[in-house]
């Protein structure tokens, strides 16, 4: 039997940098002395600012950014893997000049294992006259990370990949026992979507999804719906956070709970092709 006690961090993050460390160390310290070996963060950890001349102020690259640097340093002092769910970080790609919105995935010793960029930008119309354009300001990901850990492999995902299932399901066919879903939700979709969807992405793939997320009322007056989530592999939600103030949220991951739910139902080998009716 392979167990992992996880931590996932919820939190508020403010809008300058030092500030958003400094809101979110004594959470991961907390998570960390609390037993956690992997601890999990939420999208935008470090700095949550919607406005585009005040986010390109702070913009920086990874290897600049005092949040990812002052985490690498932190996961290495704490002997934990660390999962910033999101740094909004300089892309690297020449004559683009969105951000990427970038999971960086730490070991023990404060490297990075993996990145990934996210792949779906969140362009849309609320029926509560909420607007979001994402891909104005983020240039998305090319592709899926799937990432090797000491328990097995993690997939990567960002907030709104949430409501791609094929994106969850190429990752659990490729191996992963986790999937991770940083997030920072609105609230409209949050109450009528955010526990659905994450259930839905576990059942369909057997994987433990582990859901981190921005809460409450930021700053700039955005407001995120909290209920950071984790989701066993047969569906059940086994710890989260009712509620959208900043806080840790522990669970025990237990592998076994994949191969019993992938021996139950072998959805994941029972793909057919199909034509549609033209
Ligand atoms: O911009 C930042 O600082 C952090 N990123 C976000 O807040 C992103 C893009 S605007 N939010 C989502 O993807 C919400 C998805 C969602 O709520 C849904 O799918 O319904």
């Amino acid at each position: 039997m392979t167990t992992l006690p996880i931590a996932l961090i919820q939190t508020r993050t403010p809008a300058s940098p030092a500030a958003a460390f400094a809101h979110v160390e004594p959470l991961i310290r907390e998570a960390a002395a609390g037993g956690a070996k992997l601890i999990l963060t939420p999208e935008a950890t470090n700095f949550l600012i919607q406005d585009r001349a005040k986010r390109d102020a702070v913009l920086t690259t990874a290897d600049a950014d005092e949040v990812v640097q002052k985490l690498r340093g932190l996961a290495r002092e704490l002997g934990v893997w660390l999962l910033i769910g999101s740094a909004i970080v300089k892309s690297g790609h020449d004559g683009d000049d969105r951000a990427a919105n970038r999971s960086i995935l730490i070991d023990d010793a404060g490297e990075v294992a993996a990145t990934y960029d996210k792949l779906h930008v969140y362009d849309v119309d609320l029926p509560t006259g909420e607007r979001w354009r994402e891909s104005a300001s983020i240039r998305p990901g090319d592709g899926a990370v799937i990432a090797d850990t000491p328990w097995g492999k993690l997939g990567l995902t960002i907030c709104y990949d949430i409501r791609f299932p094929q994106l969850h399901r190429a990752l659990a066919k490729a191996g992963a026992v986790m999937i991770s879903v940083p997030a920072a939700f609105t609230v409209p979709t949050g109450e009528a979507h955010w526990e659905t969807l994450l259930r839905a992405r576990a059942i369909e793939t057997g994987a433990y999804v582990l859901a981190p997320a921005q809460a409450g009322t930021h700053e700039d007056g955005r407001r995120t719906w909290g209920r950071s989530t984790v989701v066993a592999p047969w569906g059940e939600v086994i710890a989260n956070l009712d509620n959208d103030e900043p806080g840790v949220l522990f669970a025990t991951l237990d592998f076994d709970a994949v191969a019993r739910a992938r021996n139950a139902v072998p959805q994941l080998t029972h793909d057919r092709e199909f034509v549609l009716p033209s």
